[in-house]
């Protein structure tokens, strides 16, 4: 990627929240690029560092270190360079409950340069028949989220950042925001993305980053961050059989097991290879293997694999570093 390709270029970003009692630091040395026209996806568990990190990129607060460039600008200090090309969706909106849906989305449109018109940005995001007298304290949690889209869609941006776009929405309502968000980066827009639905983020995203604990613990086009994932393979050991009676794993392709009971989970990067001994094995022995279950790696996986790392502490930055950090 060239610089000028760099839509979105974040290097080594550091956010450090801080009060009397102590700081703690959510960001702790983000970089990644998010080229014209790319949907980029970042994933994470909670309090990861998603919105925090989103934040700077949309020039709401310094950051702690590092550096990031929105358009081959500083989004914090050039902000009046910035702002007008880019698109925000916040997490809350927080617009007046009193005005109605048309008032709201004219006053927005009143503070944007080239704004489209109301009625367009309004059948855009689905909510055409709520123009006229419904109010905005009237909308449901999902069509407030389709108003905040409809808002941050108003300037034609050139880079939209979408904050959990479609959480509250109905199944019906998360299809038709994908089918907007793909139409608007088919039409050139650079899009990023925080999602906690994964599916989300498979079906939508050209890369993705997961954040933990404020760092990038993967990232990738979906495929390279799913491949890097093993496959599982489980299934019940047969009466009278010992787990020393499976043919041996390593030859499988088998790289590690455990049991849980008369379960048995397997572990491979070579899913065919080792489904294919197994079941020969099986044949071969005239066993019937119940409660066969073959799964190959999965974005899920990947996700849960570094949550579960979380759990076990067994990276720092977990919530016990956390509550240390903040008491220094
Ligand atoms: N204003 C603040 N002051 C102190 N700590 C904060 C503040 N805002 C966020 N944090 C902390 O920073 C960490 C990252 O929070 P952030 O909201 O960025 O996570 P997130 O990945 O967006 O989470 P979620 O998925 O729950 O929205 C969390 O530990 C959070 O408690």
């Amino acid at each position: 990627m060239t610089n000028n390709e760099r839509v979105i270029d974040v290097t080594d970003l550091r956010r450090v929240y801080g009060d009397k009692r102590g700081s703690f630091e959510a960001v702790r040395g983000v970089s990644f690029s998010v080229g014209r026209g790319e949907l980029f996806a970042l994933l994470g568990t909670n309090g990861a560092g998603k919105t925090s990190t989103v934040e700077l990129l949309e020039g709401l607060a310094a950051p702690a270190g590092g550096r990031v460039r929105i358009l081959g600008h500083d989004p914090y200090t050039e902000r009046d360079l910035v702002r007008p090309r880019i698109g925000v969706m916040l997490q809350e909106g927080g617009f007046p409950s009193e005005l109605t849906v048309t008032e709201t989305v004219r006053m927005w449109a009143g503070c944007t340069s080239g704004a489209r018109p109301v009625g367009e940005a309004l059948e855009m995001v689905g909510l055409g028949g709520r123009r006229g007298t419904v109010r905005v304290k009237q909308l449901s949690g999902g069509e407030k989220r389709r108003l905040d889209l409809a808002l941050a869609l108003l300037g034609r941006p050139e880079v939209l950042f979408l904050d959990e776009p479609t959480t509250g929405l109905d199944a019906e309502g998360r299809r038709e925001t994908w089918e907007l968000v793909r139409a608007l980066r088919a039409e050139g827009t650079t899009v990023l993305l925080t999602t906690h639905y994964l599916e989300e983020a498979e079906d939508l995203a050209d890369r993705l980053a997961i954040l933990h604990e404020g760092r990038i613990a993967a990232e990738g086009r979906v495929d390279e961050v799913v491949a890097a994932q093993p496959s599982h393979i489980s299934f019940e050991l047969p009466e009278g059989y010992l787990l020393g009676d499976l043919p041996p794993l390593a030859p499988l392709g088998i790289t590690g097991h455990e049991t849980e009971g008369r379960i048995v989970r397997l572990r491979t990067d070579e899913l065919q290879r080792a489904a294919t001994g197994l079941l020969l094995w099986a044949r071969d022995a005239g066993i019937e293997l119940r409660r066969l279950d073959v799964r190959g790696a999965s974005l899920e996986e990947a996700f849960l694999r570094i949550a579960r790392n979380a759990k076990d502490g067994t990276e720092d930055g977990t919530g016990e570093a956390r509550q240390k950090e903040m008491a220094a």
